[in-house]
């Protein structure tokens, strides 16, 4: 599937605004995160929600969020935002994307989900690819959940597991 080396040296980090809230998501996704830490380097980063965002405009609070999702990035990181525009793929497909990326990213591959408005336009020019788990609008904490399965499900595809067929 893709050879040891570079299995070995991409590390992927899914970025998130905001701690996940509900207990359930927190559960299932702990859950997920740790089965896919049997196959790939993975962790999700927190960016701490803003205090105070009642004071501010929408506009103002994705300006914000957005400083701080940049200041989280790394110099070589390859940017991938997941937004409802994006690249819409089959769970097979998505496999064969990462088998790709594990084939040639050396450093961070580094998946960003938005906060409850979405991303500044700082933040869609510093990615290099946007990708859609669906055309319809998810929770900022809901996808999180409808991702890690996915990247999970990714990883059990490649390594020919039961998981996609059961
Ligand atoms: C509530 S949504 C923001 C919606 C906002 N109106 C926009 O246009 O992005 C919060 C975040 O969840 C993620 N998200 C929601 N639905 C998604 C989907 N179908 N595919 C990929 N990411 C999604 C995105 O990262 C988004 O920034």
């Amino acid at each position: 599937m893709c050879d040891n080396q570079n299995c070995i040296s991409m590390k992927t980090t899914l970025l998130v605004v905001g701690r996940t809230v509900e207990q359930h998501y927190i559960t299932a996704i702990n859950d997920y995160i740790q089965r896919t830490k049997r196959f790939i380097s993975f962790d999700m980063e927190v960016i701490p929600e803003l205090k105070n965002t009642k004071s501010l405009s929408m506009e103002q609070q994705k300006e914000k969020e957005g400083e701080l999702i940049c200041k989280a990035l790394q110099p070589g990181d390859v940017v991938v935002l997941l937004d409802e525009h994006g690249k819409e793929m089959r769970s097979l497909e998505f496999a064969e994307y990462m088998k790709r990326k594990m084939n040639t990213v050396n450093k961070r591959l580094v998946f960003v989900i938005g906060g409850p408005y979405g991303f500044s336009q700082r933040v869609y020019d510093a990615a290099q690819e946007k990708i859609s788990m669906s055309k319809m609008t998810f929770s900022h904490q809901m996808i999180r959940l409808i991702f890690v399965e996915q990247i999970y499900r990714a990883m059990t595809i490649l390594n020919g597991g039961p998981y996609h067929h059961e």
